[in-house]
């Protein structure tokens, strides 16, 4: 008997996503259709405000869908616990919190708890795991030190090095470039790609998202604008409707299609519907 695929790591159906509580409540996305299937790494892409993060934090779990659902491995992602979750899900948020007063070793083995049974310390395969990632991310020597006194670029990479140790099937990142230099944003990046898990970034440098994204989901006004290959989604006539701003596209040397931004741009504060 033919065995069935695997159902795709994450899939969304009638997807609205909504912020804030009661009266407060706003719905910032609606009908967002996304599947990410093992292995891929998905770039949401698009304007400042455009929902990128509340979308993320509705992939992770944080937030509940408005309307419709996130599936995880096929199973409803509300109906998990929350150490279900965690043992399949990490987010990289953009700003750390609560970490601050811990060493980096200490954060990083944090990132161990979901596997962890109830009063249950971390044995000395934890830490390997936890060592091994700090390796991996190029912060081992930080060890000792306390979060709090690292760089922004430094403290970015010790919380990729614990959702890495917390050996997650999916990984969540918003703007881990952030506060990096160039060379680390590649180096990073080189790392997610390398490890092969299923991984969704947002990122706002594009042409990032095209050198180390399968596919791009590209979030303005409300809902995804476009979706599918980089070079597709990175079209100049979306991107100046989008952002405002003219882009050529040139072949970098390695073959991939890079853009290059035009220096006019429309003022961001014009609505759309007025831009020249
Ligand atoms: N808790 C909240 N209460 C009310 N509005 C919120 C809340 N969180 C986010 N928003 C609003 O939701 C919209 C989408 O925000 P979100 O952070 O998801 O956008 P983003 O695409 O990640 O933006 P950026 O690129 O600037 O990080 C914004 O208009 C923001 O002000």
């Amino acid at each position: 008997m033919p065995t069935a695929d695997p159902p795709p790591v994450l899939h969304t159906f009638g997807l609205d996503c909504a912020v804030g509580a009661g009266r407060g409540r706003r719905v910032i996305l609606r009908d967002v259709a996304l599947t990410v299937a093992a292995g891929e790494v998905v770039g949401l892409i698009g304007p400042n405000g455009g929902g990128k993060t509340t979308l993320l934090r509705t992939l992770s779990g944080a937030l509940p869908p408005a309307r419709g659902q996130v599936l995880l491995h096929g199973r409803p992602l509300h109906r998990l616990t929350a150490r279900q979750t965690a043992r399949e899900v990490a987010l990289v948020a953009q700003e750390p919190s609560g970490e601050l007063a811990l060493s980096v070793a200490e954060t990083v083995l944090l990132g161990r708890t979901p596997h962890l049974g109830m009063l249950q310390r971390q044995s000395r395969h934890d830490e390997e795991i936890a060592e091994r990632a700090l390796r991996e991310v190029g912060v081992h020597h930080l060890a000792p030190q306390e979060v709090s006194s690292l760089s922004g670029g430094e403290r970015q990479r010790v919380m990729i090095a614990r959702a890495l140790a917390q050996e997650a099937t999916c990984l969540l990142l918003d703007e881990p470039t952030n506060h990096l230099d160039i060379g680390f944003q590649h180096q990073v990046l080189q790392l997610l790609r390398g490890l092969r898990i299923t991984t969704v970034v947002v990122l706002h440098d594009l042409n990032l998202a095209a050198r180390y994204c399968d596919r791009l989901l590209l979030l303005d006004d409300g809902g995804v604008r476009a979706s599918g290959r980089p070079d597709d989604v990175l079209a100049p006539d979306l991107l100046d409707e989008v952002y405002g701003v003219g882009a050529d596209p040139v072949a970098a040397s390695d073959g991939t299609a890079q853009l290059l931004f035009r220096r006019e741009a429309r003022p961001p504060s014009t609505p759309k519907e007025h831009r020249p």
